[in-house]
C-alpha cells in the first residue's frame, strides 16, 4: 500500500468532529475551533470540494447550559441537555459559516431513518440538494428521538452512515488524539502511531479502546468500526487531531498527517455491488426498446416515459427490476415513485407529472446513480 493520501482525487467529503473537540473539553461550543474549521471549509468549497459536517457536542454544550457538572443517567435528561446544546452547536456553525459567506442548514438524524428505504431516500435527496446549492450540511444526531444511539453517544458510525448516504470518497473524523495509535496513549506512552492501513482490517480493532476521555463516548474503537462501515461504499477514512493546524488544507494538499485507513474497492464498484447484495426486489417496470438501449449502451437513468407496464406493489425507496419488453432483466435500482404513483406516470413526460400527481418531483423514475445493469455486477435471481 503507497502512503499517497487518500484524498487524492477525492470531491466529497464528510468531517466528523468530537464533543471533547467541539465544546473544548466540556468548557462550551468552541468559537475560535468552530471558526478555524469553518474558514477551511470554505476554502475547500472554493476549490470545488462538496463538503458536509457532523458534529458532535450537543450533550456537551447542553449540559453547560444547564449548569450540569455531570453526565445525566436518566435518559430523558441526556435528551434534554441536547436539545437544549443543539440550539448553541447550530448557532455557532452559522455563525461561523455564514462570516466565511457560506450557506449552512440544520440535519437532524437518525440510524433508523438511513435503515429505511425511504426515509434513505429522502434524506439522500435533502442532503444531494444542499450539496447542489452549494450549502453546506451540519448534522447530528436527532437525540430527542433516539434511545441506544444516546446511551452510547456515537457519532462516528453517523459519520459513516453519512458517508454512505452521499457517497463521499473520504470520512474525515477529526478527535483529539493525532490518530490511532497501536495502544490507547493515555493510557501506554510506548504506543505506535499507526500512518496507514486497511480500513476493516481486523488487527485495528483489538488496538482501540474506549474514550479516554469524560466528554467523548466512543472512543477510537467505533472510529476504526466507522472506517470498516465507510470503506463499503467506498469512503477511505483519516482519523486525525482536529487542533492540527490547517488539518483539512493539509490534507487535502496531500500531507501524510493522522491515520489513513484505505477502503479496498473502488466507489461505484463498492456501491454497485452493494445495491446488487442487499437489496430485495418489490417488484418491476417493463421498458420500451428506447429506454432499454439508453440504459443499456449510454448509461442514462430511466424516465417514466419509456415505462410500458408497472408490476408489483411498491414504495418510494425500494428496489425494481427494469426488463426489456421480452421480460429479459436488465437493471435494478431505487425507485424515486412508488407502484401506483409509476403507473399514473409511465408513458408521460416530466412536464406532465405535477398535473397528474398534484405535485412535481423527480423526473427519472430510477435515477442511474441509484442502478445497477445486470451486466454489470452478479445479481442474485428475481424471485
Ligand atoms: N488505540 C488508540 N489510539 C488513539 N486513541 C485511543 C486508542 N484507544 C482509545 N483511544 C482513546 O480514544 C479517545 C478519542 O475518542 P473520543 O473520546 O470518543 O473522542 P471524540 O469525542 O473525538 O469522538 C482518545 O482520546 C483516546 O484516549
Ligand atoms: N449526538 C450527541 C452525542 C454524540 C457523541 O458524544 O459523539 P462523539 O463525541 O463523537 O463520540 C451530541 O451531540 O452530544
Amino acid at each position: 500500500m503507497t502512503t499517497a493520501s487518500v484524498l487524492d482525487g477525492a470531491r466529497r467529503i464528510v468531517v466528523k468532529v468530537g464533543s471533547s473537540l467541539v465544546t473544548n473539553e466540556g468548557r462550551g461550543v468552541d468559537a475560535e475551533a468552530i471558526g478555524n474549521w469553518c474558514r477551511q471549509l470554505a476554502a475547500l468549497a472554493q476549490d470545488g470540494y462538496e463538503v458536509v459536517m457532523v458534529s458532535s457536542g450537543a450533550i456537551a454544550e447542553g449540559m453547560k447550559r444547564l449548569g450540569w457538572s455531570s453526565r445525566p443517567k436518566e435518559l430523558h435528561e441526556l435528551q434534554a441537555a441536547a436539545a437544549v446544546g443543539q440550539m448553541g452547536l447550530a448557532q455557532m456553525y452559522e455563525t461561523q459559516l455564514s462570516a466565511q459567506g457560506l450557506a449552512s442548514a440544520q440535519v437532524l438524524l437518525t440510524h433508523a431513518d438511513l435503515a429505511d428505504r425511504e426515509r434513505y431516500l429522502n434524506a439522500r435527496s435533502t442532503l444531494l440538494t444542499l450539496l447542489a446549492h452549494r450549502v453546506l450540511p451540519v448534522i447530528n444526531e436527532n437525540d430527542t428521538v433516539v434511545t441506544d444511539e444516546i446511551k452510547f453517544g456515537d457519532n462516528d458510525t453517523l459519520g459513516a452512515l453519512v458517508a454512505n448516504l452521499v457517497e463521499a470518497d473520504v470520512l474525515v473524523i477529526l478527535t483529539d488524539q493525532r490518530g490511532l495509535y497501536s495502544a490507547d496513549p493515555r493510557k501506554d506512552p510506548q504506543a505506535q502511531f499507526i500512518s496507514l492501513a486497511e480500513a476493516g482490517d481486523p488487527s485495528l480493532e483489538a488496538m482501540a479502546g474506549g474514550a479516554g476521555s469524560s466528554i467523548g463516548r466512543g472512543g477510537m474503537l467505533t472510529k476504526i468500526l466507522a472506517a470498516k462501515r465507510a470503506c463499503r461504499s467506498g469512503a477511505s477514512t483519516v482519523i486525525a487531531w482536529g487542533r492540527e493546524p490547517d488539518v483539512l488544507l493539509r490534507l487535502a494538499r496531500g500531507e501524510a498527517i493522522g491515520t489513513h485507513l484505505k477502503a479496498r474497492t473502488q466507489k461505484l464498484a463498492a456501491r454497485k455491488q452493494w445495491m446488487a447484495d442487499h437489496l430485495q426486489l418489490r417488484g418491476s417496470v417493463r421498458v420500451d426498446e428506447g429506454a432499454a438501449a439508453k440504459l443499456r449502451d449510454e448509461g442514462k437513468s430511466l424516465l417514466p416515459i419509456g415505462v410500458t407496464t408497472v408490476h408489483g406493489d411498491f414504495h418510494r425507496g425500494e428496489v425494481i427490476a427494469v426488463c426489456a419488453s421480452d421480460g429479459t432483466e436488465l437493471a435494478r435500482g431505487l425507485t424515486n415513485y412508488s407502484a401506483a404513483e409509476a403507473r399514473l406516470i409511465a408513458r408521460k413526460p416530466s412536464s406532465a407529472f405535477e398535473a397528474v400527481l398534484g405535485y412535481l418531483a423527480e423526473p427519472e423514475l430510477i435515477h442511474r446513480d441509484n442502478m445497477i445493469l445486470v451486466s454489470q455486477v452478479q445479481v442474485p435471481a428475481s424471485p
